[in-house]
């Protein structure tokens, strides 16, 4: 298959080695020209995922254009911040004589003007085509590695179509499963970065084991909880957009939200932390995304709330803690 993948960080790259090696014709095309003329003479992304170097088969592009044109599936790989740009340079790209079967978003998050998801975003501004999500514990070194992986690619476009699409992206160490609960897939993808960053201030403030546990299996709960009130089905928070991408980013040492949680525990700054990065922590903005939804719906959200409050409203993660420990007694399960 022809695939395009626009835009170039660790995610965008890991992916374009995945789908090469899986022998598809595969176009990854940086934001800037300068990245893409660096990619295409080094062979290798040191800014976003060094050590991993490609050969002839996989093309840089410097355009958006010539790369969609001949692509059945084109796969957006930016931030969330970046997504309403892309899509629009997508929508200037698109001629009747198109090839695109499905648009395939990788980005986890919601967007701040709007507060859509990355699929609502797509069809806003490329409408007509159909949209997939593909989400669940997929850190992009480890899948550049060839380690083995399982996510989970959603769409409402219709099981043919999705299962086409499915079986373009699955091979070699990557599992991929279809799920028609695109709502539900994104909203897991959005929200496990909140948790994961109170999983980091765990670690920061070395709660220890049963802190951290405690803390997630209430973090599931809530996920799950508020994913049901805005529209997900309740088995996909227990899957591997919810549960299983919870998971690997509290506890992977290389994730971005769980490491800046850690750091604001130790008592980092977060504007310090924010300043100059290079790459994404998704779910700072999602916990002020998602608090403002929350606001909006009227759903329970306790330990969001805290992390909102030490990120946004300047409150010590300690004086939080001691919020969550002293709420009124209920039963575990309401
Ligand atoms: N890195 C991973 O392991 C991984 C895995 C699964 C999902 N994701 C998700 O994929 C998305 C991309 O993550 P990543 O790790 O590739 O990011 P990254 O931080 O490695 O790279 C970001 C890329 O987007 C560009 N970019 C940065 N800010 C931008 C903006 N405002 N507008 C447009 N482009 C911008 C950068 O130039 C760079 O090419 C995120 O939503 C992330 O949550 C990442
Ligand atoms: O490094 P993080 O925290 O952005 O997590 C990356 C992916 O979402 C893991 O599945």
């Amino acid at each position: 298959m022809n695939i395009a993948v626009l835009g170039a960080g660790a995610w965008g790259t890991g992916m374009a080695l995945h789908l090469s090696r899986l022998g598809h014709r595969v176009t990854l095309c940086p934001r800037r020209m300068e990245h893409a003329l660096e990619l295409a003479s080094a062979r290798e992304n040191r800014d976003y995922l060094p050590g991993f170097t490609w050969g002839p088969d996989m093309q840089i592009g410097c355009e958006f254009k010539p790369a969609v044109m001949e692509a059945e599936m084109i796969v957006l790989a930016c931030p969330i911040r970046g997504l309403r740009e892309f899509c629009q340079e997508l929508a200037a790209a698109r001629e009747s004589a198109w090839q695109a079967k499905m648009v395939v978003t990788l980005c986890k998050g919601v967007e701040m003007r709007s507060l859509h998801a990355p699929s609502e975003i797509v069809s806003e501004l490329v409408p007509g085509i159909a949209v997939g999500a593909l989400s669940g514990p997929s850190n992009a070194a480890e899948v550049a590695a060839g380690s083995p992986t399982a996510v989970v690619l959603a769409s409402e476009a219709g099981e043919e179509l999705t299962a086409r699409m499915q079986e373009a992206l699955n091979g070699g160490s990557l599992r991929v499963y279809r799920s028609a609960d695109l709502r539900g897939v994104e909203l897991g993808g959005a929200l496990k970065n909140i948790y994961a960053i109170g999983a980091g201030l765990c670690d920061g403030l070395r709660l220890g084991d049963n802190a951290k546990a405690a803390l997630l299996t209430r973090s599931l709960h809530e996920m799950a909880r508020l994913g049901i009130a805005l529209g997900g089905q309740a088995e996909t928070f227990y899957g591997l957009s919810g549960v299983g991408d919870l998971m690997a980013t509290s506890f992977g040492a290389w994730s971005r939200n769980r490491g800046f949680g850690e750091a604001v525990g130790k008592g980092q700054r977060v504007a310090d932390l924010l300043d100059h990065r290079k790459t994404v922590v998704e779910g700072y903005d999602a916990t002020d995304g998602y608090f403002r939804i929350v606001k909006k719906c009227g759903a329970r959200t306790p330990i969001l709330d805290q992390i909102h409050a030490i990120l946004y409203q300047g409150v010590e993660p300690r004086q939080a803690l001691g919020v969550l420990l002293s709420r009124s007694l209920k039963p575990e399960h309401s």
